[in-house]
């Protein structure tokens, strides 16, 4: 089964205080690694932005938000709308060491399915999930009705969640989902980037 890989790169970056995704770790930006590595895994790999000029100069194919200004779901409504292929990973472009086996492992899960979502610290990872084409009718309800917050998505979805002790085989899930969204955080990320990079 082919998959589209989508980066979400539309948010605002507040808690970092400049574009989290130009963050360096390893002499590089984190969108470069997360875009080299998608585009070496998947089929396809599409950007989610509303700011194209930030990121054609890396050679990604990037599309913008049908519905602007409503947040990730939004993000994952243009990607599942936009992508070539039914079955769509969509992250966060603040995640530099996500496992790919993990990432068919969650596909291998998708057939009777909507999304497929990792569950760590017993919170949903909808920012690192497997999702199918059959989700946009109920992203695009949330939309209409002002349904936005991300969580509430899986009020809706028939989705499986794979726990946390399934996700520890692919290594330590805190550094796997890791999100580089704040100083903290990056400066963690460039200490055992060597380990991922
Ligand atoms: N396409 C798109 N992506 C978004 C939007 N809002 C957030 N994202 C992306 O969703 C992911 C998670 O976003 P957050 O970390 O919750 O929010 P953020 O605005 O990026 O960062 P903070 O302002 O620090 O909360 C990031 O990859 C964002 O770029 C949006 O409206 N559209």
């Amino acid at each position: 089964m082919k998959i589209t890989g989508a980066i979400l790169a539309g948010g605002k970056s507040s808690r970092m205080k400049f574009n989290k995704a130009l963050a360096v770790i390893s002499g590089e930006p984190v969108f470069k690694i997360i875009l080299d590595k998608f585009q070496l895994n998947f089929d396809e790999t599409i950007t989610i932005s509303n700011e194209p000029e930030i990121y054609r100069d890396f050679g990604a194919v990037i599309y913008s938000d049908i519905y602007p200004g409503l947040g990730p779901v939004a993000g994952i409504h243009s990607a599942l709308f936009n992508a070539r292929y039914d079955r769509v990973f969509v992250m966060g472009c603040d995640m530099p060491f996500m496992n790919m086996e993990l990432v068919s492992f969650l596909s291998d899960h998708l057939q009777d399915y909507d999304c497929v979502v990792p569950m760590l610290d017993n919170k949903l990872q909808p920012l690192s999930a497997l999702y199918s084409k059959s989700c946009l009718p109920v992203l695009t309800g949330c939309l209409e009705n002002d349904k936005l917050k991300l969580i509430r998505i899986f009020e809706e979805l028939n989705h499986l969640v794979i726990p946390e002790m399934q996700l520890a085989q692919f290594g330590d899930p805190r550094e796997i989902f890791m999100n580089v969204n704040d100083q903290t955080a990056l400066v963690l990320a460039q200490q055992i980037a060597g380990r991922y990079l």
